[in-house]
């Protein structure tokens, strides 16, 4: 060894020696042995043998020195150095400071005009404005922002808490004052828009805050209502980095919730700060008040009861229950619960499974732009049969009873596009039965059974909403004609569907209505068209209907179509459909667009758009053809005179 090192050496050998050293510095010593021990022996100045013995006997002696416990010749700073952590760990709520002095309070316009008002004996009222001042504005100044500055939540509990007063109100400020604080929620609940977290009707007469004898002129005495609280604080305490006694209702804890030791019955008192945590036990506590109050004494906290599950009785290889009830699954639970306890758990119910009830529920109607029966072009007869078995038998079943009881299923067929769906879609609007629009896709599905179930269910639902209407759209791929070659599983959900269909007509006293609509009313089952009995065309709009379409279509744009124009229009468009006139109506209306030079067409302005002329709809004419072949309409015509129920 160089004389520097021998020295360095012989220097640490007798901190380690002497006795008189601290702790850390004969640590400090071994670990330098150590390190000189190991690079000693890297550099070959030490054989392997020597450097395992001095390793080996310097490496035990550091390690004592770490793991004792003897503070004066230890150094078991495992511990300290937790201690010391914890002690500098600092949580967000921590670093939050107050900007609210005396000072600032004492500069708002109503605690001005209240100060006056109390020397001079005189009532005053709280100008709505005063409280949104901005105050310690220069404390923010200086301190970096806050997470909830004062100025913010002081606005919003004012304004949270802030009641009209009438003018024999005010002459009792303090009793508003203390009003005021009564119903006050709690400041991170006004934050969060909570309009009403823990009523507590008893702490009306428990007033909260009280005034510091400096916030009234001397001389003056404090309102007596609200100062029997000696430890109600309203003004910040001196120190402002205590946030929690700011609305502070007990100044002793500091507003900390103790939720062991005050329980769920004084919510009130846990406090107007709360942690993360306290926030946690306090939702826990209203989510099992039921349990509470059913299984505790009224002084009793509220906890929450956990259990390791051993007092559930399960195998070995059943599925692993958490002890703890998990958020989202209460949630959902709850919410479950609520919307369809009334619907789902219906007894009628019991038997079918949640899943399908479920699925059948969400096909009921109610969503959609509302159609009246003015919108409804022509059809007359139609609309009046209808309205003949379906709305007032619905509004009146007193009347229409025995012979004059409506028939239970309806069939409406005709070309496509004459209104068959929209006249369903008119029933579900003013009928005022429960509506169930069911497409046949949401009847059938690949699993085997389920298809007959569905079908069961949804009668039952039906049945349990009376009166009701279940509209199949597109019938004839539900019902069609029995093959011999056909798949069994939609051969059984047809069957299933004729029992139904024929017990919800022999129970007089059920008030289910099917409606069926079909452009195929020819591939319809010979048994299911015996049951919906009122089978009504839908033909093809005549001149004056194709009038009403075109003219309630051209009423919401900008057009100036002439009477004769639009006769013409309605001569022109013999054998169309009211889709087909909705389709030449868009056309038509397209016209004014494809007049507009290309280069115009993103700058010109909706108002610069022409009005539909004449010219469009003839345009419009050449290219719009009617969908419904002479053919086609003469088989219609056919099967409603052999199976039709219209004149
Ligand atoms: N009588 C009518 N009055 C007003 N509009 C109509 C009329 N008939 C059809 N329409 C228009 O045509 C569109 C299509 O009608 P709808 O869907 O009711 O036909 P559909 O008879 O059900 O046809 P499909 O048999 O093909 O299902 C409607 O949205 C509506 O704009
Ligand atoms: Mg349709």
């Amino acid at each position: 060894m160089s004389d520097a090192h021998l020295g360095e050496w012989q220097r640490r050998s007798f901190d380690i020696s002497s006795g008189s050293c601290t702790p850390e510095q004969t640590a400090d010593a071994y670990r330098a042995h150590i390190l000189s021990i190991q690079y000693a022996w890297a550099s070959s100045q030490l054989s392997q043998a020597g450097m395992a013995s001095l390793f080996r006997t310097y490496s035990e002696r550091y390690a004592a020195l770490l793991d004792s416990d003897d503070p004066q010749t230890g150094l078991n700073n495992y511990a300290e150095s937790v201690l010391h952590l914890a002690r500098n760990q600092k949580n967000y709520s921590d670093k939050w400071e107050s900007s609210l002095s005396i000072e600032s309070v004492m500069q708002f316009p109503s605690v001005q005009t209240m100060i006056q008002a109390k020397s001079e004996g005189e009532s005053f009222t709280v100008d709505p404005a005063d409280v949104n001042i901005p105050v310690g504005v220069e404390s923010r100044a200086s301190n970096p922002p806050a997470p909830f500055s004062a100025a913010r939540s002081e606005a919003a509990w004012l304004k949270a808490t802030r009641t009209p007063q009438s003018s024999s109100e005010v002459n009792n400020t303090a009793g508003n004052l203390t009003h005021f604080s009564a119903e006050t929620p709690t400041f991170p609940d006004v934050i969060s828009g909570n309009p009403n977290p823990f009523p507590q009707p008893s702490a009306r007469s428990q007033p909260a805050f009280s005034y510091p004898s400096s916030a009234f002129p001397q001389g003056n005495p404090r309102p007596t209502a609200g100062s029997n609280k000696p430890h109600s604080s309203f003004f910040p305490s001196s120190n402002s980095a205590k946030p929690t006694i700011f609305y502070g209702t007990d100044g002793v804890n500091g507003g900390r919730a103790q939720p062991g030791a005050q329980g769920g019955n004084d919510l009130r008192a846990v406090g107007n700060f709360k942690t993360a945590r306290d926030q946690f036990i306090v939702d826990q506590q209203r989510k099992h008040s039921h349990q509470a109050q059913r299984g505790q004494t009224s002084g009793m906290p509220a906890t929450i009861k956990k259990s390791l599950g051993a007092n559930r009785s399960r195998g070995a290889f059943s599925k692993f229950v958490s002890p703890l009830p998990r958020q989202e699954d209460e949630d959902c639970a709850a919410s479950r619960h609520s919307d369809q306890e009334g619907q789902i758990l219906d007894e009628r119910l019991k038997n079918f499974e949640p899943k399908i009830v479920e699925l059948i529920m969400s096909e009921i109607m109610d969503h959609g732009p509302p159609v009246a029966w003015d919108d409804i072009a022509g059809l007359e007869f139609a609309k009046t049969t209808i309205k003949e078995i379906v709305v007032w038998p619905m509004l009146r079943p007193d009347i229409f009873t025995g012979l004059r009881g409506p028939p239970k299923g309806i069939l409406l067929f005709g070309p496509p596009g004459t209104g068959k769906t929209l006249i369903g879609k008119c029933i579900a609007c003013q009928s005022g039965a429960t509506f169930f629009s069911i497409s046949a896709s949401s009847l059938t599905s690949k699993w085997v059974g389920e298809g007959e179930k569905m079908v069961r269910a949804l009668f039952a639902i039906a049945r349990c909403h009376q009166p009701a209407v279940i509209f199949i759209d597109e019938i004839d791929s539900l019902l069609s004609q029995r093959t011999d070659g056909e798949h069994d599983s939609s051969r059984r959900i047809k069957t299933e569907f004729l029992v139904q269909l024929d017990g919800a007509a022999t129970a007089a006293e059920d008030r289910i209505l099917v409606v069926g609509a079909t452009n195929r009313p020819q591939e319809i089952d010979e048994a299911a068209r015996r049951r919906l009995a009122k089978r009504l065309y839908i033909p093809l709009p005549e001149a004056a209907a194709r009038r009403q379409i075109v003219t309630n279509l051209m009423a919401r744009e900008k057009n100036q179509l002439k009477e004769p124009e639009l006769d013409s229009v309605v001569t022109a468009s013999e054998g169309f459909s009211g889709a087909d006139m909705t389709q030449l109506c868009r056309e038509a209306a397209l016209g004014p667009i494809r007049s507009i030079h290309l280069a115009d067409i993103a700058s010109i302005t909706a108002d610069q758009v022409r009005p539909i002329a004449y010219c469009d709809f003839q345009e419009a004419l050449r290219t719009v053809r009617p969908s419904v072949s002479a053919r086609d309409l003469e088989l219609y015509e056919q099967w409603n005179q052999t199976f039709g129920c219209g004149r």
